[in-house]
């Protein structure tokens, strides 16, 4: 599937820059406007179909505008004594068909609306799990997923709400307005004056309605993500006797949503008199004028007859283009945060994080640029990576790394450490030294704002992700569970893996018993964040998902933060049997955890400040000894 837009012709800088004063929105929001051209893009994937639809609605068009002529010549035939049965039965059939192209069209437009939302929704979901982890950091998840459901669904309207019955129907009314300059120009006159009118009226309305709508899905998108962050928190949320203020604070982005409704309403409101009055204006100067003229004999009955059937012809494809350019406004609103979230670069795109060149400070060791393009690396693959300056064992290492996730604020100043191929390297310290940062550089969650990260002496920025992420197995903090299977949990890293094979690392983990007892065993079904299993069954899961994917390195963070005594031994006994013929970096709170590790590095703000055995570093690092004697270690 293509994106529904391009780069090329709509390069997002100055494609979503607010062109006018009434389309900027003067709300507190500062995403972009979205245009027309925007929402044309989502069109253009369909065009056949539209297509269609429009020339359906032309011949629909044609059929209508056949009417009044018919019914002219049936008022003719009556007067002149003549028969009218024929042209009854072509009445009846233009009526008849303009009915059954009208319904095919109807179906088709609303299965065009339905590819729109899942053009959007496709292009949507594809773009949001891709993007920098920095931009989750930044943005609240509710909000994000309302742009995948009640912004897309927005879209929608301005199809159905009348963008392409407008195409058609300005066909009829501009047929119509043929037929009726040809019937009486002066009526036509009095029509033109009082229409001109409304539809001044209508666009400037419609550009608050742009502004309105947009502000409005801000406010769902924070009830959404007001919802999110409460539910994902419930059992705090009413341990802490919390809920009623929860309830308050998600109350108040509602009303703000409904605030901004009702304005909306409002403008909707004033909009809607305004184009009655212009029927209702035209049509009784019509009657006016055009009965002073027959009177006078200037024009006929039938011909007046006819005029105010074109008008009200005319009127209809008026009334599609008023809901039109409403619908098409609001749309253009709730797309503004969907191309938002399209404009963000990609993880992969993201100039800040693209493989570098040769020409990095890695060029020295003999690496040349995409060396690793060979395809995304299948875990457990050797890494292909040349021979490096490295020492010949180090499988990791952090080259005088400094990072901050903002500029002002370093979180790692000056890391250097090397973990040695096949050996199991700790990470301690105190609580916020930077640990689990660490681990994240590793990843490429983000990228070190000065020194490398290296992998088998490569820096991590010259792999491309899914090679590098491919050798690597990781086990983060909280230990996240999917909704889904135990068993979808477990082959996320390893989609080929056997039942046997599965069985075998829960085993390891000391989890199979209890996977066995529930009948569904590996399809037992957990819930959201894992609901239904403990927070030390949890981590476990979660180590055995990592030891399934088989990677040759493996990251774990406290992987023992929530095991009780008999079970983190067991989990201890996993990782070391795990750990044989790998590489283990681990961060540990609990020295009890890690004290047979090869190396332990000991980070303080930021800093390493220490390295060595638990026996050397008892001896030289006052801190570890702090750290050991708090631990009741020494
Ligand atoms: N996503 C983030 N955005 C901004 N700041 C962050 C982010 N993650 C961590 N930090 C900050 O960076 C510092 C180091 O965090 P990190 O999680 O690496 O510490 P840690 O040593 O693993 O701590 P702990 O032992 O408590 O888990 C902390 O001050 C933390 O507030």
């Amino acid at each position: 599937m293509t994106l529904p837009y391009s780069d090329a012709d709509a390069p997002p800088s100055e494609a979503h820059a607010p062109h006018s004063d009434t389309d900027a929105p003067p709300f507190d929001t500062d995403v972009p406007a979205a245009r027309l051209r925007d929402l044309l893009g989502y069109l253009r994937a369909h065009r056949s179909t539209i297509a269609v639809v429009v020339a359906l609605s032309v011949v629909g068009a044609a059929f209508s505008l056949a009417q009044p002529l018919a019914v002219n010549a049936v008022i003719a035939s009556v007067g002149a004594g003549e028969p009218f049965g024929g042209t009854v039965g072509v009445l009846v059939g233009l009526v008849l068909g303009s009915g059954v192209l009208g319904a095919i069209g109807l179906y088709l437009l609303e299965r065009t609306a339905e590819g729109v939302v899942l053009d959007a929704r496709r292009a949507l979901v594809r773009h949001l799990l891709r993007l920098p982890v920095r931009e989750y950091d930044a943005r609240r998840t509710g909000d994000l997923v309302s742009r995948v459901g009640s912004d897309t669904t927005m879209v929608r309207a301005a199809l159905t709400g009348g963008l392409v019955d407008a195409l058609g129907g300005s066909l009829v009314f501009v047929g119509a307005l043929v037929a009726m300059a040809i019937l009486d120009p002066a009526l036509l006159g009095i029509t033109a004056a009082v229409i001109a009118v409304a539809v001044v009226g209508v666009v400037i309305a419609s550009g608050r309605i742009q502004a309105l709508t947009q502000a409005s899905q801000e406010a769902v998108g924070a009830v959404a993500a007001g919802v999110e962050r409460a539910l994902s928190a419930i059992r705090t949320v009413r341990a802490a006797n919390a809920t009623e203020r929860e309830v308050a604070r998600l109350e108040a982005d509602a009303t703000d949503a409904y605030g901004f409704g009702v304005r909306i309403a409002r403008v909707g409101a004033v909009l809607w008199p305004v184009s009655g009055l212009a029927v209702q204006g035209a049509f009784l100067g019509v009657l006016g004028v055009g009965g002073y003229r027959v009177a006078s004999g200037t024009i006929t009955v039938a011909d007046l007859v006819t005029f105010i059937l074109f008008l009200f012809m005319m009127l209809m494809p008026l009334g599609q283009f008023f809901g039109a350019v409403t619908t098409v406004r609001s749309a253009l609103g709730a797309l503004a945060r969907i191309q938002e979230i399209l404009d963000l670069p990609t993880e992969e795109d993201d100039p800040a994080a693209a493989p570098r060149a040769a020409t990095s400070d890695t060029s020295a060791s003999g690496v040349g640029p995409g060396h690793g393009a060979a395809g995304p690396g299948a875990a457990g693959e050797p890494l292909d990576v040349p021979p490096s300056l490295e020492p010949a064992d180090a499988l990791l290492s952090f080259d005088d790394v400094t990072f901050g996730y903002h500029p002002a604020r370093p979180v790692l100043r000056g890391v250097s450490l090397v973990v040695p191929r096949g050996s199991t390297t700790a990470i301690v310290g105190p609580s916020g030294a930077g640990k689990s940062t660490l681990l994240a550089l590793v990843e490429r969650f983000y990228e070190p704002d000065g020194g490398a990260v290296r992998l088998a002496g490569t820096d991590v920025r010259e792999l491309p992700r899914a090679v590098l992420r491919g050798q690597i197995g990781y086990v983060e903090q909280e230990a996240p569970v999917l909704a889904g299977t135990i068993r979808e949990n477990l082959l996320m890293a390893a989609p080929a893996a056997d039942e046997a094979r599965c069985r075998q690392v829960l085993a390891s983990v000391n989890l199979l018993e209890r996977i066995d007892e529930v009948p569904e065993g590996l399809d037992a079904v957990v819930g959201d964040d894992g609901a239904g299993l403990s927070g030390g069954e949890r981590q476990r899961l979660a180590i055995a998902r990592a030891l399934l994917g088989a990677a040759p390195l493996l990251l774990l963070d406290e992987p023992t933060a929530s095991l009780d005594s008999r079970n983190e031994q067991a989990m201890q006994h996993a990782i070391r049997s795990a750990a044989e013929g790998r590489t283990v970096l681990i961060v540990a709170h609990r020295l009890a955890t890690v004290a047979h590790a090869d190396q332990i590095v000991v980070l303080d703000r930021g800093e390493v400040v220490a390295a060595g055995t638990h026996e050397a570093l008892l001896g030289s690092s006052p801190l570890y000894l702090e750290l050991a004697r708090h631990q009741l270690l020494v």
